[in-house]
């Protein structure tokens, strides 16, 4: 599903939660929604999902309306943290539940993801665990296979190894069925490899929207002596940076070209990759919060 988002405004009373967002997002592409607490990623997301109407702006889902529009919005499924879309009755009638909703349910895929989470369907969803209501709201999510599927930190409770899973069947299932996918998330680096582009808000507003690997190509970590390094990144973008003894290593954004590396490696500095964490960290850095 495409998705175009133009000058979206949310406010929830004086909160101003999106302000004044554009955005499109291509059919059939994983994408990390990232942002610190508060930035605004559940708004645009109950927004995309029409839970939540926008104050002003407009939302359109292929080339639709997706407010007063049913059809748009029985294939769009949005999953939030403990799973709260399935909390009725035992697992396996939170399946029926979703499988009467959802035109395209895959109920057998439903049970294999049931077994790989080790979920008993027999239990009442509300007796599960934290992790297993999130496991189920993974299952329904998945198994539903919405041609826009959006997981909100839907891992909150899971543990690492079933987290793990969580990631390999996004995966597998995306390739078997491409679709439009997007996560938000906290733990960057678990699920960054997952991602083709990366939305990052920032105070209601979309700090950068890019491809993953464009985005990353921006970060550069330049290390070496303190007057060096210093000599070389005058009118860079530096992002932070750290000083060990005469050491320093600062993080710069902005394309390095060929000449500018070959540059660094002649002033005996070593030059290094930036990880998407450390990238979004130093990115949406408040003053002083960057070092
Ligand atoms: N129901 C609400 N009523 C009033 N303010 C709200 C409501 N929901 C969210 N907000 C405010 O809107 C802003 C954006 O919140 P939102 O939940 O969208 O952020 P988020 O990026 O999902 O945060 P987190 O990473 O902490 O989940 C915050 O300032 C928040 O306090």
């Amino acid at each position: 599903m495409k998705i175009e988002v133009e000058d979206l405004v949310l406010r929830y009373g004086d909160v101003t939660a999106l302000d004044g967002i554009t955005l499109t997002l291509e059919e059939g592409k994983i994408y990390g929604l990232l942002g610190r607490n508060g930035s605004g990623k559940t708004s645009l997301l109950s927004v995309l999902a029409a839970f939540r109407k926008p104050t002003s702006g407009r939302v359109r889902v292929d080339g639709r309306p997706v407010f007063e529009n049913g059809r748009v919005t029985s294939r769009i499924s949005l999953i939030r943290d403990v799973g709260e879309t399935v909390d009725i009755g035992t697992g396996e009638e939170a399946l029926s539940y979703a499988e009467a909703l959802r035109p395209n349910w895959d109920g057998e895929f439903a049970r294999s993801l049931a077994e790989l989470f080790k979920i008993d369907l027999k239990k009442s969803v509300k007796s599960m665990s934290k992790g297993q209501r999130s496991a189920m709201g993974i299952i329904v999510g998945l198994a539903s296979r919405a041609p826009l599927t959006m997981f909100d930190e839907a891992y909150l409770g899971l543990d690492a190894p079933s987290r793990q899973v969580f990631y390999d069947q996004v995966l597998a299932d995306y390739l078997a069925h491409p679709r439009t996918i997007i996560m938000s998330t906290h733990l960057i680096d678990e699920v960054s490899a997952l991602f083709e582009e990366v939305v990052i808000l920032h105070r209601g507003r979309v700090l950068a929207h890019e491809e993953r690997d464009d985005l990353l190509a921006k970060g550069v970590s330049i290390t070496g002596p303190a007057a060096a390094v210093d000599a070389f990144t005058t009118g860079m973008t530096v992002l932070g940076s750290r000083s060990l003894g005469p050491t320093k290593s600062v993080t710069v954004y902005g394309e390095l070209d060929d000449a500018r590396r070959r540059k660094a490696v002649e002033s005996g500095l070593e030059l290094g990759p930036v990880d998407l964490q450390d990238l979004f960290i130093h990115l949406t850095a408040e003053d002083g919060a960057s070092s």
